[in-house]
């Protein structure tokens, strides 16, 4: 048996072409308006560099404007907050992303608490959190979001299902919890204390690989028949689970790359256009 390959390169590109339909309704109903996603990169870090760039270029693709803003390495809490607070009342952005990692002497728990809820495309918030979490409408952390709309979009069943997560990031790990719980799966989060990984993988069948680590989790650890989802990204295109030889065991996988980063992007600008449908229709 060979696994479904869950294809979020080609399920973005299609809902892509959805968005800029309807990014173009919204400027004809607003004299020629477009949703604006704010960036904000925080420091000199090349890798974080080209994943805000993917971004801005996603935003263009579907028709909306992105405002790059950049900040010095050496930038202060304070000076991140007023940025923030400017882009708050800025009635013409719609959502704002503050690209992860900052510099270690900024609170970046403060910073993205600081991003008004109604702009928080990226679900980033606590108060986000805790309103996904608890059922109530809220704009879904970018990389988990994208996962739960990758496996919809394959008719993935989730519920009653056991779901291990491997990780407990703010923006990854845990979000991904939430959701599948939200979902009805039972949910075990493990994490870099957790004892006996393999075996708890051993009963999976959801997988979620969140670690940070490039191909950490075996595939021997993983039960024949399960779904895979790899949401690690490294240089030279491995994620953090050996997908090799579950090609031809797992039920269905997400290719590294092509599976979970372009999920991510596509949510982001969902989300945005979505935001900007609420300030602009
Ligand atoms: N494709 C995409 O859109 C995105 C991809 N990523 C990728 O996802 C991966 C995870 O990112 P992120 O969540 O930000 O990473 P973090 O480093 O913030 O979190 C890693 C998590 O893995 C856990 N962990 C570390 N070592 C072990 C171990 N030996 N056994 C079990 N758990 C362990 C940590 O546990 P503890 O909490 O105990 O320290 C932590 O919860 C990375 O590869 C990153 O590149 C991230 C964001 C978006
Ligand atoms: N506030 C915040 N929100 C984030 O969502 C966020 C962040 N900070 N910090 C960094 C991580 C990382 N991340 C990725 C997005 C897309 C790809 C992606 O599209 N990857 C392509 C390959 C890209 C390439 O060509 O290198 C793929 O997997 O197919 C990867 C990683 C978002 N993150």
């Amino acid at each position: 048996m060979s696994a479904l390959i869950l294809d979020g390169k080609a399920l973005a590109q299609q809902t892509e072409a959805a968005l800029l339909q309807r990014v173009e309704a919204l400027k004809e109903k607003s004299g020629g308006k477009t949703p604006i996603l704010a960036t904000i990169l925080v420091g000199d870090d090349p890798a974080s560099a080209t994943y805000v760039k993917m971004k801005g270029n996603a935003c263009r693709r579907v028709g909306m404007d992105s405002l790059a803003v950049e900040m010095p390495s050496s930038t202060t809490t304070d000076e991140l907050l007023a940025k923030i607070d400017e882009l708050n009342s800025n009635p013409d952005v719609h959502g704002i992303l503050l690209q992860h990692p900052v510099p270690e002497q900024i609170d970046e728990r403060a910073c993205f608490d600081a991003i008004a809820l109604e702009k928080d495309v990226d679900g980033v918030t606590c108060l986000g959190f805790g309103r996904m979490a608890m059922g109530e409408d809220a704009y879904g952390c970018a990389t988990p979001q994208g996962i739960m709309r990758l496996l919809e979009a394959y008719d993935i069943a989730i519920e009653g299902k056991h779901a291990v997560v491997v990780g407990r990031s703010p923006i990854l790990g845990k979000p991904m919890a939430m959701m599948l719980l939200q979902k009805n799966a039972t949910v075990t989060i493990c994490h870099s204390r957790t004892q006996d990984l393999p075996a708890l993988i051993k009963q999976a069948d959801i997988i979620v690989g969140a670690v940070g680590k490039p191909e950490f989790i075996k595939a021997e650890w993983i039960k024949d028949g399960a779904v895979v989802v790899d949401a690690g990204y490294h240089p030279g295109g491995v994620g953090d689970i050996e997908l090799g030889p579950l090609a031809e065991r797992a039920a269905a996988l997400t290719p590294v790359p092509g599976g979970v980063g372009p999920m991510t992007i596509n949510t982001l600008i969902m989300q945005s256009v979505e935001s900007g449908e609420k300030s602009l229709a």
